[in-house]
């Protein structure tokens, strides 16, 4: 009988991944909106501008500024050179006008929303990252603001709830965790037809500038979570948005220097050094993450990922962005199954978030998006089964050694001739694990 590691072994080798090519898609080293160089080159190349050429921006970690009125800065809520460094780079590499960074992607989203009254009306999606449903949902009961969860994968559905009283149009795409994609151009241009003012803004945080530019595509607004792609290492949290109009970006600055989120000095100086490797890290994920959902998917799991020609909106995600991202997400069939296979990996770690250089596996349900109650996630159709995974920097086959032995440790897969396979969905329940003719090493 085949141990854990023959069997994963002879698996991994009917893998060929030799001469896997992405989907065509716009190239990302194209200069873009006045751009002088390539993406990744722009990502590199910025000018500290400082009094002693100082190579890397110097972080300016002063509460006050001397001097009296007029001057530049005064007070580093109201505006610091490093941060003010760090806005202008991300202004060229998310296409903006102008780009404003608080202290984390909720922070930047609730910067946007303050522009709401009483009344306004919202549409948004029924897959939402939890923490967004959570403000939304806390909007809805304190502060007199209309939401309207719909599939925004679906047109008619989303055309049928946009009207006048549209004020703004809040996207995900892809979703998380569903990675849902969707339609950035068609639903900018219903949404500004049903009201000229609407905002749109998206969630830019499952790609990154990197990999899409919804301002380019009629959005008006963009945000994401720094704390993932942008900084890429775990150390720190962040939002930015991009907005092109100068009103509305006057009263995001407005409700930052108000309120006080702006992002600290130091945590600007991070980011700044995390988009320097933004490109390699993305190219080097994207690639293994590719290959992760290549990899299940042919072992028989139903995998969500806009890279396989199978995801229902393949089409459309190429045509508006030039990668897939690193975050894939997959179901069992079974809660139990799912948590051993969760608890059974060794090199990705259990933990939320994603987009950093280490590979990661969640349960969103009781993790990420446990904040959104059982009775809604039914509602929305969010499995309470579903596993997903970020994939990192790792040794792409290390990675897929941890899943397989993870698969078969737990109990989800049967062992064949050529590897092994996912367990048909009626024998997945009465799973228990480890039952699988599988020795453990000594
Ligand atoms: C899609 C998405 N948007 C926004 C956020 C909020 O970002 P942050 O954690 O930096 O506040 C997260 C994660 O937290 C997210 O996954
Ligand atoms: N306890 C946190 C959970 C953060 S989830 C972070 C990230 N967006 C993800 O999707 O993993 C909370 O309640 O907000």
């Amino acid at each position: 009988m085949a141990g854990p590691s023959e069997a994963v072994g002879k698996a991994l080798k009917s893998l060929d991944l030799d001469g896997h090519i992405l989907p065509p898609s716009p190239a990302p080293s194209t200069p873009t909106n006045g751009r002088k160089y390539a993406l990744a080159t722009e990502l590199v190349y910025t000018e500290a501008n400082d009094q002693y050429n100082a190579s890397s921006m110097p972080i300016y970690q002063s509460a006050t500024f001397k001097g009296g009125p007029g001057q530049e800065y005064d007070y580093t809520r109201s505006g610091n050179p490093t941060r003010t460094h760090l806005e202008r780079h991300l202004a060229k590499i998310m296409n903006a006008n102008r780009a404003l960074v608080a202290g984390s992607g909720m922070g930047a989203l609730d910067v946007i929303t303050r522009v709401l009254k009483p009344g306004d009306e919202v549409v948004t999606g029924d897959d939402l990252y939890g923490g967004t449903n959570r403000l939304l949902t806390y909007l809805k009961t304190n502060g007199g603001i209309i939401v309207h969860h719909v599939d925004t994968t679906n047109m008619t559905a989303v055309k049928e709830i946009l009207s006048e009283k549209t004020t703004m149009v809040l996207l995900e795409t892809p979703t998380n965790p569903l990675i849902k994609v969707v339609d950035i151009t068609g639903i900018s241009a219903a949404a500004h037809a049903a009201n000229p003012k609407a905002i749109v803004a998206v969630d830019n945080t499952m790609l990154s500038p990197y990999l899409q530019n919804p301002l380019d595509l009629g959005a008006d607004v963009v945000y994401e979570s720094g704390t993932k792609y942008l900084s890429g290492h775990h150390d720190v949290m962040a939002g930015v948005i991009g907005v092109n109009d100068t009103a509305l970006a006057d009263k995001f600055y407005f409700m930052i220097n108000s309120t006080g989120c702006g992002l600290a000095p130091f945590d600007s100086w991070l980011l700044l050094r995390g988009i320097k490797t933004l490109a390699v890290r993305m190219e080097k994920q994207q690639t293994s993450a590719n290959a992760i959902a290549e990899y299940l998917e042919e072992h028989g799991f139903k995998v969500r990922y806009p890279g396989l020609k199978s995801h229902p909106q393949y089409k459309l995600h190429w045509s508006q962005a030039r990668g897939a991202g690193a975050v894939l997400s997959f179901e069992t069939g079974s809660i139990a199954l799912s948590e051993r296979i969760v608890e059974s990996t060794k090199l990705f770690g259990i933990s939320v978030s994603f987009g950093c250089v280490n590979s990661l596996i969640s349960m969103p349900c009781r993790m990420s998006h446990a904040s959104i109650d059982p009775a809604t996630r039914k509602e929305r159709a969010l499995p309470e089964d579903i596993i997903r995974l970020c994939i990192g920097i790792e040794d792409l086959d290390d990675l897929k050694d941890d899943l397989a032995q993870a698969l078969v440790r737990a109990g989800a897969v049967r062992l064949t001739e050529s590897g092994f396979t996912a367990l048909p969905a009626e024998e997945t329940e009465g799973q228990t694990g480890l039952t699988t003719q599988v020795v453990d090493e000594p």
